[in-house]
């Protein structure tokens, strides 16, 4: 039983059944008849075991009577957090996958998120897109919005009224010659960002935070990630953006960025690589990119589904794992189809056990690994303040 602190907030909720949840140390523990106590800012005040139930009730003063008992087969585990996924794309989440990436988001992405400067359009997808994932189980979620500053800051406030615990992107690109009104000046990117930082966290939602979100290298100049980089050390801000997904958009890289040595390093030069940055896929990195990831603290986004669906590569999350690099699950719709996380658990034992069939030396994540990653892992890069 955790201490008790006499001075926490009454207790509104206790329940007595199977817990479920992660520890660093232990991949899936199951806690049989335990107690579990919600305090009236809901948040757990006590976890304790069923036994303790009388001794608990005098400590925290809750009546014995109050305590609800779950049945046989139900359980309580964390919530679920996806560390990567793009609200603005929810409309079209399972069509349109019948292209690689540069060429999905050319012909598919850009063309529907350009439409999200209507706030009607923008209101009704991001209501759903909210309602949809928390009836997942996605307590919190880290959001890709458009290049829209208002939309983007609806999107905020949708996630606050239905209680969801998020980061919210504006999107950054002054770099688009396939669709040229959806594209932005430097100034302008950045002008809005500060506008959006500025406003988003005027609004001082307990739960929703503002994070700095150049898309892509390919989407932007080095000017605006460098000064994207500085304003989230200024504001001392979460970094989100995408990384080495497939081998097409690597190659694009090398020619737009020549100077840098790899993907990673244009991101590190321009300081964006923090133990607040969360990367999207990653699935072509290499160990020495991986030890860059370890050094700075910056975490990776895992979102299986996106990677089969639009055929971007394979992420061995055990060799990330092994390089101590925090590691968390996405969706990332619509690159992936599914906007549940029980399908990103899914596809990634799918995706850890394709790497043991074509190498019978890999070791398989086991479904207890993944679980964690779902829940802990992805608070590892969302949370750290
Ligand atoms: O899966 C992806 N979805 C996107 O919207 C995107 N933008 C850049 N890179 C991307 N990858
Ligand atoms: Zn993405």
């Amino acid at each position: 039983m955790e201490t008790p602190d006499k001075s926490s907030t009454a207790i509104a909720f206790v329940y007595r059944g199977t817990l479920v949840h992660s520890t660093p140390k232990e991949a899936l523990q199951i806690l049989e008849d335990a107690l579990l106590g919600v305090d009236s800012e809901g948040k757990i005040a006590f976890i304790g075991e069923g036994n303790e139930s009388q001794k608990l009730s005098e400590v925290f003063r809750f009546s014995p009577s109050a305590v609800t008992q779950l049945d046989q087969h139900e359980f309580l585990m964390p919530g679920m957090i996806d560390t990567h996924i793009h609200a603005s794309q929810y409309s079209y989440a399972g069509t349109a996958l019948d292209m690689p990436l540069l060429q999905w988001l050319n012909n598919y992405t850009f063309p529907v998120e350009s439409q999200f400067k209507d706030l009607e359009f923008a209101n009704k997808v991001y209501t759903q897109v909210v309602k949809r994932t928390l009836r997942n189980g996605t307590t919190t979620a880290c959001y890709f919005a458009t290049i829209h500053t208002d939309a983007a800051l609806l999107l905020g406030q949708i996630t606050n009224d239905f209680g969801q615990r998020a980061l919210v992107g504006k999107v950054c690109m002054d770099r688009n010659d396939a669709v040229q009104h959806y594209r932005e000046t430097s100034q302008e990117s950045q002008d809005e960002t500060n506008r959006f930082i500025k406003e988003l966290l005027n609004k001082k939602y307990p739960l929703v935070k503002p994070v700095v979100t150049p898309r892509f290298a390919p989407s932007c100049t080095e000017a605006l990630l460098a000064q994207l980089g500085a304003t989230a050390k200024n504001n001392n801000l979460h970094i989100q953006s995408h990384i080495s997904e497939n081998l097409e958009e690597i190659k694009l890289v090398k020619e737009l960025f020549p100077k840098s040595e790899s993907y990673s390093d244009v991101y590190h030069k321009c300081n964006l690589l923090t133990d607040k940055t969360v990367m999207a896929h990653g699935c072509h990195l290499s160990d020495k990119e991986l030890a860059l990831f370890r050094e700075t603290g910056a975490a990776l986004s895992h979102c299986p589904n996106s990677n089969f669906s639009l055929c971007s590569g394979l992420l061995n999350v055990r060799n990330v794992l092994n390089h101590k690099v925090k590691l968390g699950l996405g969706t990332d719709v619509a690159g992936g189809y599914s906007s549940s996380m029980l399908d990103a658990v899914r596809r990634t034992l799918d995706a850890s056990k394709v790497l043991t069939i074509q190498d019978r030396e890999h070791k398989t994540l086991t479904f207890e690994e993944v679980f964690r990653l779902a829940t802990l892992g992805g608070s590892q890069g969302e949370t750290q303040t």
